[in-house]
């Protein structure tokens, strides 16, 4: 463990024309870690931080600062960046960023990516998860129930559900104080691309208005949240993540024109801001009680405050002279939280810890293709010295975002080592190929029913389609299902594709899907269907491909799926 303070930088974004007369000598920039504001009256403050962004900084020159995090948490180090300030300042811009010029996730995405590529020693699992603050109440962007949103610009929007539609999610606190999301989507995926995908639909159903000041004003805050689990060839795992924290824009009601549903979230976003700055107080001045149960944004962003997460505070700010006040605001709050010191730590590496006897093999109906290569995928992995016995890991529905408890194993009825995490990584976690030697128990057709209403597959059986895609998608490759589970079947053997219908990043989630539960198939099932569907009905016939042919992926077996 070692302390230290959270790194605050500062961003200052271009000027606008709607921003109004700006005089420019009222910020500068003395050196790259200083800037000096200076008040309606004259004052001059000067606020020494770790580094400032000038109007013309880039997306790519400010993660670059970023991009240091990525390597501690692929140490296994607890990371969360997140930025603050006035509305309308840049928050998402940095955060989010747009398609043209990507900002911080995707570029963060990208980056742990590329990096994990180059680790060949072991087998690494990115999964997210990502919810939103919304007067005081957590919502999961994932969750389907959240409605498709709006696919396109979330800038523009305001289609998404309103928050009474949608499902609260409750925070609670573990014995050892780590704050949890409890039923928490948290989503495994193989490449940039597929994150890209499922993170633009989320973020679309983010509660997005217009004010005055920002025409695509965020009135929440958004929490993504990227875990990295990896796990050696002897079996020992090791976990970390990194939040990044697209926080809601304090407000002047007096500049921001809102009506009375803006000002009751207005209310929200100011009293869990000022909560922030009062934790960032009373973390400085050594207080007894330190107020992170307040509200639920203090509570989640804990670990990065005082905590042991390494932590990095964008702080950005809007030039125009309206703005003074809240630069200033801005800027103290900046100065203070460099002063929070957090007691960074690395988590442990842990050794498998259970050595039990192979379960015996039951047969499947998840993957009958790969049935026939399990006597070879035996061989391999007692030829590269390897138990063929499988160490399935324990779903989870809930993420801790505290520090991450150690693992510790326990053995289920089918004698499958399933490791109770404390932790927060996904709910789906892959051991590589050569010790898979299990297939997972048998699926439930996805149907028509009370728990599942929203996609009725009973057209698939009776032989037609009631809709012109997922004819489309069974026609994938004018393979027939058998060819194509045959053709999966050699991809997983040799661990390659060579034909383009599935590529390796696909093989890696066939992996990953056998470990799933039933429930967690269907639930990925039925959100692929959905989302196949609102991109054809957005007209994206090729997006709506894709989500139909991974939404076959998670029941390959499903004779319901014959169309022809
Ligand atoms: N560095 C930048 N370069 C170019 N344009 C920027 C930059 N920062 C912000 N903008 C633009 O300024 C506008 C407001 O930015 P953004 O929506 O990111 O603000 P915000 O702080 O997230 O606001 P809110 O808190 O209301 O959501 C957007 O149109 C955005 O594209």
């Amino acid at each position: 463990m070692r302390k230290s303070n959270i790194q605050v930088h500062v961003r200052i974004r271009p000027h606008k024309p709607s921003d109004g007369p700006w005089r420019e000598d009222s910020l500068s920039l003395p050196s790259n870690r200083t800037i000096v504001a200076i008040s309606e009256k004259g004052r001059a403050f000067t606020y020494p931080l770790s580094h400032c962004h000038d109007t013309d900084s880039t997306q790519s020159s400010v993660f670059e600062h970023v991009e240091p995090l990525l390597d501690k948490v692929l140490e296994g180090t607890n990371a969360t960046a997140f930025c603050y300030g006035v509305t309308g300042s840049g928050k998402t811009h940095t955060m989010q960023g747009t398609d043209s010029d990507p900002g911080i996730i995707p570029r963060a995405v990208q980056a742990l990516f590329d990096r994990v590529e180059e680790l060949d020693d072991r087998t690494t699992v990115i999964s997210f998860s990502f919810v939103e603050i919304l007067k005081d109440e957590v919502y999961d962007l994932q969750d389907a129930s959240n409605g498709s949103g709006n696919s396109g610009n979330r800038r523009w929007s305001n289609s998404g559900p309103k928050a009474e539609q949608r499902r609260k999610l409750d925070l609670r606190t573990d014995g050892k104080g780590n704050n949890t999301v409890a039923n928490m989507q948290t989503t495994v995926v193989s490449s940039p691309e597929e994150f890209r995908d499922l993170y633009n639909i989320a973020a679309a159903t983010r509660k997005v208005a217009s004010t005055n000041l920002n025409h695509g004003s965020s009135r929440s805050h958004a929490i993504l949240t990227l875990y990295v689990h990896m796990e050696w060839e002897d079996g020992s795992t090791q976990q970390s993540k990194i939040c990044l924290t697209d926080l809601a824009g304090s407000e002047n009601n007096n500049l921001t024109g809102n009506d009375a549903e803006r000002m009751r979230e207005s209310s929200a976003i100011n009293k869990s801001l000022s909560t922030l700055k009062t934790v960032v107080d009373a973390i400085n001045t050594n207080a007894s009680r330190i107020p992170y149960r307040d509200c639920k944004l203090t509570r989640i962003l804990q670990d990065a405050l005082g905590g042991t997460a390494a932590g990095l505070l964008i702080c950005c700010l809007a030039p125009g002279n309206k703005f003074t006040k809240d630069t200033i605001n801005t800027l103290t709050f900046a100065s203070k939280a460099s002063q929070v010191e957090n007691a960074v730590s690395t988590n442990e590496r842990t050794a498998r810890r259970v050595s039990v006897a192979p379960p015996a093999a039951r047969p499947s109906t998840a993957l009958p293709g790969a049935r026939a290569s399990l006597a070879s995928m035996q061989r391999s992995a007692t030829s590269l010295g390897l138990s063929p016995q499988r160490s399935a890991l324990a779903p989870l529905r809930s993420t801790t975002f505290g520090s991450l408890g150690s693992s510790s194993g326990s053995v289920n009825r089918s004698g499958v080592l399933r490791p109770s995490i404390s932790a927060n990584v996904s709910r789906t976690m892959t051991t590589g190929l050569p010790r898979r030697t299990t297939m997972s128990a048998s699926t439930r057709p996805v149907g028509h029913s009370k728990e599942n209403p929203d996609y009725d597959m009973s057209h698939v059986a009776k032989g037609k389609s009631t809709h012109p895609i997922d004819d489309a998608f069974t026609k994938a490759g004018g393979m027939t299902l058998d060819e194509a589970r045959a053709f999966y079947d050699r991809c997983r053997a040799a661990e390659t594709a060579t034909d383009g219908l599935l590529d390796p990043a696909d093989t890696t989630k066939g992996t990953l899907i056998e470990y799933m539960t039933e429930e967690e198939r269907g639930s990925r099932l039925r959100s692929w269907v959905r989302k196949g569907r609102s991109y054809t009905d957005g007209g994206d016939l090729d997006q709506a491909y894709k989500s139909f042919k991974n939404a076959w992926m998670y029941q390959p077996d499903n004779d319901k799926l014959r169309l022809q």
